[in-house]
């Protein structure tokens, strides 16, 4: 699904207004509804709502959303804030609209606030995407004040004060919110870790935006649902054998990390390759004989370390590297080799990616649209550099796909994908019990199963990542956040493939 801009959410209003032949406070009343509806199944009406309006269309929607809330039996109390003079036209409306029963107060100065009754719901809808500069003065009051209430915050659209789509500056006041419910489509500002304290736990409700005008407008920002991933998912051919799912490469491992060649590797074979096959340091090789029996060994001439290719690489349909492998003056010649002379895809992890990250030698030697890097944030520091924030970092990594012509799979909550026609996806699924070592030896695998049984790389990113996470947050349900392990990941990749194919 596409992400909007706050100009493209304006344009989307704009068109589906004039589609539908309706005013824009139809589309505010259809906004409040949807708000209603959600807020009605997460809160009681025997809490008291506490509602916050700014002077414009955020501000009419939380009018709209009291008076709804009231006809529901909520004891509701409205509060006003700031210069109403300058008020939207369809904030006016609202308060025309609004019962005299419902209490409201118009808060002018500093003063003016007071403190909220105890296990009061605060409404928040000071700002959303219309907001345009840093908030400052009593509305920075308002919001400060909010915050230190320890009540539970609901920000309509947007928390206010945080910018849609591009980086806020640090002097504005944010609305840290619990939940945000926001209209029709996610908001850039939500899939980045840094607005975490702000966004809370985020909601869509549909309102209805025009499907042909979402359908034509550009943007090079997707987040993935179900539906974005369920389709690219190929069943079986009836007669099928091996050789059809690809036979892939894993070069991994090292002493003391044989784990993370073992985690990628039965990651790999739930993921459906045809063939693996996986190399390791000598040392390794009864580990891995042992652990993965339905995988082939070869055991690397040196004892510890990753040092050669095999015979013939050419076999393999794809390659994943970097598990476990470590940084040793060996392993940078051999990866080295296996840049120069590579001619299927490779999936390039960890220690692979610190090593081209540290030579501009490596990186000149990346095959063009072969390549899929899975680092963690350090490790996407050392092979991009540093950004100034995470706005620029996605950019910066537009920046890097586009130079190399390659595929970033940033890991982290919203695992984020660049490729390399300027494309970013964030993915929807997993949770903070992956937060733990060896579940990104577990994505490689996966993402090198799915590149070897053909699909693009940018599917085999999407769909790789989609499902980890899918996984993970199976997993969630039967061991909880803080046992769960990488392994428990894999346990629950069969499930997670279930699951999409439903
Ligand atoms: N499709 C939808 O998503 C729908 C969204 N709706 C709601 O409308 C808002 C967007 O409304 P908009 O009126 O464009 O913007 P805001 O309400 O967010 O804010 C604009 C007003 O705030 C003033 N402003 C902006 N920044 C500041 C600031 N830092 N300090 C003080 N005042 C500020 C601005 O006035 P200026 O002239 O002074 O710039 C405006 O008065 C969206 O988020 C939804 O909640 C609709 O209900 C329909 C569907
Ligand atoms: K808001």
């Amino acid at each position: 699904m596409k992400l909007l801009s706050a100009a493209q959410t304006r344009e989307a209003d704009a068109f589906t207004i004039k589609e539908e032949g309706m005013s824009s406070s139809d589309l505010m009343e259809r906004a409040a509804r949807a708000f209603v509806g959600w807020f009605e199944n997460k809160f009681q009406p025997t809490q008291a709502v506490h509602i916050f309006c700014g002077p414009g269309n955020n501000g009419g929607d939380g009018l709209a959303v009291a008076r709804l809330l009231q006809q529901r039996n909520y004891a509701v109390q409205v509060y006003l804030v700031g210069d109403n003079s300058k008020a939207s036209a369809d904030f006016k409306l609202n308060l025309e609209r609004l019962p005299q029963e419902i209490p409201h107060q118009h808060l002018k100065e500093k003063q003016d606030i007071t403190a909220l009754p105890e296990g009061a719901c605060v409404v928040d809808a000071l700002f959303g995407t219309g907001l345009n500069r840093p908030v400052s003065g009593l509305y920075a009051e308002v919001i400060n004040s909010l915050n230190g209430s320890n009540l539970t915050i609901t920000a309509i659209d947007m928390p206010s004060g945080l910018y849609t789509d591009s980086q806020t500056p640090a002097e504005g006041a944010i609305v840290q919110a619990n939940y945000t419910v926001s209209f029709q489509l996610p908001k850039l500002a939500f899939f980045l870790p840094q607005h975490e304290a702000f966004v809370g736990e985020w909601h869509i409700v549909p309102i209805g935006l025009s499907d042909s005008f979402i359908a034509a407008v550009e943007t090079r920002l997707y987040f993935t649902t179900p539906q974005d991933v369920r389709h690219l998912l190929r069943p079986r051919k009836k007669f099928s054998h091996k050789g059809l799912y690809g036979h892939a490469l894993l070069l991994s491992g090292g002493f003391g990390k044989m784990g993370a060649a073992v985690l990628a590797a039965r990651a790999c074979l739930r993921a459906g390759v045809g063939l693996l096959t996986i190399q390791v340091p000598a040392t390794g090789y009864t580990v891995l004989q042992t652990a993965v029996p339905e995988a082939m060994t070869l055991a690397d001439k040196h004892r510890r370390h990753l040092s050669e290719l095999p015979k013939e690489t050419d076999k393999f349909d794809v390659i994943g590297v970097g598990p476990g492998i470590g940084t040793e003056r060996v392993t940078k010649t051999a990866l080295g080799q296996l840049l120069a002379t590579a001619s299927q895809p490779l999936v390039v992890d960890a220690d692979a990616i610190n090593i081209i990250g540290s030579s501009d030698k490596l990186k000149g030697q990346l095959p063009p649209d072969k390549v899929i890097f899975t680092p963690h944030p350090k490790e996407f520091e050392r092979l991009v550099g540093k950004s100034n924030n995470e706005y620029d970092r996605l950019y910066d990594m537009l920046d890097f796909c586009r130079v190399y012509r390659c595929y970033v799979v940033l890991k982290g909550n919203n695992t984020t994908i660049g490729t390399p026609d300027g494309k970013i996806f964030f993915n929807t699924t997993g949770n903070a019990g992956m937060a733990t070592g060896g579940t990104g030896d577990v994505l490689t695998g996966i993402v090198t199963a799915l590149v070897g049984q053909n699909y693009s790389l940018e599917e085999a990113c999407l769909l790789g990542v989609y499902l980890h996470g899918l996984a993970g947050d199976l997993a969630l349900k039967a061991v909880g956040e803080i046992s769960m392990t990488a392994s428990d990941v894999i346990d629950f990749l069969p499930q997670a493939f279930l699951k999409l194919q439903a």
